[in-house]
């Protein structure tokens, strides 16, 4: 797992490391990860040009240039705002041979350090324009500039970076943007630092949390995970959720709904029924897709709400909580659930537009209806009540295509059958979900039954890093 920590945290914690640590110290530090990675960009070439901004952010490019400077590097720097660059490091750059100039010339690398920590909105017109005029990729110190820190919003120009160095610690905008390559430099924030604000799985905390039969185990002990999704207009949901739950974890899965003969066609291993209450028993329920809104639709979710058992909750389930909110009493509030709203339906269930902040967004409501909320897009954000939020940047837009919500809401159930944490089984079926969109698609178009299929190809590809 990576944490990553807002900059009123990061800020606190550097205040108490700077008071014990020599001064300027801190800086170098920082300025001389950025000069290495630099020159290992450079690979043999010379030439780098610094975008140096007002604050902090500016001195360490400077002395990254200095640093530079003595490898033998030409290094050209433009100060953003000549009386307010870093002084220090403006005099160590101008003694090692760094020259200042107006507009930067032809370079190999360009080092953005524009705005960091303290950055507020989209780069201003004067920092926009030189960064317009470079061509050669750019480093980027700590942020790439115009990104904001905690949110990752762009509401204008900004860099955009090939690699970002950043330092003590990751931020929010290195998992909510792009940013590139992304090196830590440590140098000893940790201690310093609270819980992470965010975090971001990794493969191996996916492989450990996914489920894998043991020799004891049979098609019940490993969780039944129930489907109630489809219509007879909208059959494909019901394959699709279902497909995705038959793929993504052993044991069994039961289908329930009026699409029961196409999923038995599709799915034989499925045991499928065409009214809820004849399903049996299940260890979790996936409710919602394409099952309409109607009365009927909304006995199904009054029926898995009371079950007593995790609900994953999407689609159709969303806009009947957004029309009925007293359907919520069905549920015993010890019952774990899980929202998947994309951004028009978590606009529904909250009388609000998602708004920039999308973290903020999805914390807001999990603490309204005390559930894990999964807001789905490129980025997805998944917050759980408790107040913990975990990320997911797909490294492909190729899942946003119809159906493809479907499948991600059968994963979900099947990890949540299999007993895995909600917060930890959203997340994880967001990764496998997008890391098995990024194998299918491969760089073309698909549908999201190719989605689905490449399901146990993504659960391998995660996996493949255990031991
Ligand atoms: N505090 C520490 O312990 C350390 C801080 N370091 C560096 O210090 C940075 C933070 O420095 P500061 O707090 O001085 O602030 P920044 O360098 O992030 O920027 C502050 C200045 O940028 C201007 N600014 C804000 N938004 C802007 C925009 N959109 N366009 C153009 N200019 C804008 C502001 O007027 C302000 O003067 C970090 O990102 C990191 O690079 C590193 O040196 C490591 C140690
Ligand atoms: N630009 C994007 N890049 C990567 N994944 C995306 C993007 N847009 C949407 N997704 C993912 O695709 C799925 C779409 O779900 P949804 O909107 O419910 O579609 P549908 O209702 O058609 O099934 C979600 O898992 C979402 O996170
Ligand atoms: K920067």
């Amino acid at each position: 797992m990576r944490g990553l920590w807002n900059t009123e945290h990061v800020k606190a914690a550097e205040a108490r490391l700077l008071a014990r640590t020599p001064e300027g110290s801190l800086m170098r530090r920082a300025a001389f990860g950025v000069a290495t990675v630099a020159l290992e960009l450079l690979a043999g070439r010379r030439r780098v040009g610094l975008l140096v901004g007002s604050g902090d952010n500016g001195g360490d490019a400077l002395w990254a240039g200095y640093y530079l400077r003595r490898r033998g590097v030409a290094v050209f720097a433009v100060l953003l705002s000549p009386e307010r660059a870093h002084a220090e490091g403006l005099a160590a750059f101008r003694k090692a041979g760094g020259r200042v100039v107006d507009k930067l010339p032809e370079v190999d690398l360009a080092v953005d350090g524009v705005v960091g920590l303290s950055a507020r909105g989209p780069l201003r017109p004067e920092a926009a324009e030189h960064v317009a005029g470079v061509t050669a990729p750019f480093l980027a110190v700590d942020l790439p500039s115009g990104v904001d820190p905690d949110t990752g919003v762009t509401g204008g120009p900004f860099v955009e970076a090939a690699t970002t160095v950043t330092f003590g610690c990751l931020k929010p905008v290195h998992a909510l943007a792009d940013c590139g390559d992304v090196r830590l430099v440590e140098f000893g924030l940790r201690p310093e630092l609270p819980g992470p604000d965010l975090m971001e799985l990794e493969r191996e905390d996916i492989a450990f949390a996914w489920p894998v039969p043991g020799a004891g185990d049979d098609k019940y002990t490993q969780g039944v995970t129930g489907i109630a999704a489809g219509s007879a207009t909208y059959p494909g949901a019901a394959v699709l959720a279902t497909g995705a739950s038959v793929l993504a974890t052993s044991g069994m899965v039961r289908y329930a709904g009026q699409a029961a003969d196409a999923v038995r066609a599709r799915w034989p291993e499925s045991i499928c029924t065409g009214s809820i209450t004849d399903a049996g028993r299940v260890q979790a329920w996936s409710v919602g897709p394409g099952l309409g809104t109607g009365l009927s639709a909304e006995n199904v979710l009054k029926y898995v709400l009371e079950a007593g058992v995790p609900v994953c909750a999407d689609a159709d389930a969303i806009t009947m909580f957004a029309n009925n909110p007293d359907l919520w009493d069905a549920r015993d509030p010890d019952t774990a659930v899980v929202l998947t709203p994309h951004d028009r339906e978590y606009a529904r269930l909250m009388g609000e537009d998602v708004g920039d902040d999308r973290v903020a967004a999805a914390r807001r409501a999990a603490a309204r209806f005390n559930a894990v909320v999964l807001l789905k897009g490129n980025t997805t954000i998944i917050a759980d009540p408790g107040g913990a939020v975990a990320v997911n940047r797909s490294r492909s837009s190729w899942p946003a295509t119809a159906g493809s919500g479907d499948v991600l809401s059968g994963v979900i159930g099947s990890l949540l059958a299999a007993g895995v944490y909600p917060l930890l089984a959203a997340a994880s079926a967001a990764h496998v979900h997008s890391l098995a969109g990024e194998l299918a698609a491969n760089g073309a178009p698909i549908p999201a039954s190719s989605l689905m299929a490449a399901i146990p190809d993504a659960i391998r590809s995660v996996r493949a890093v255990t031991p």
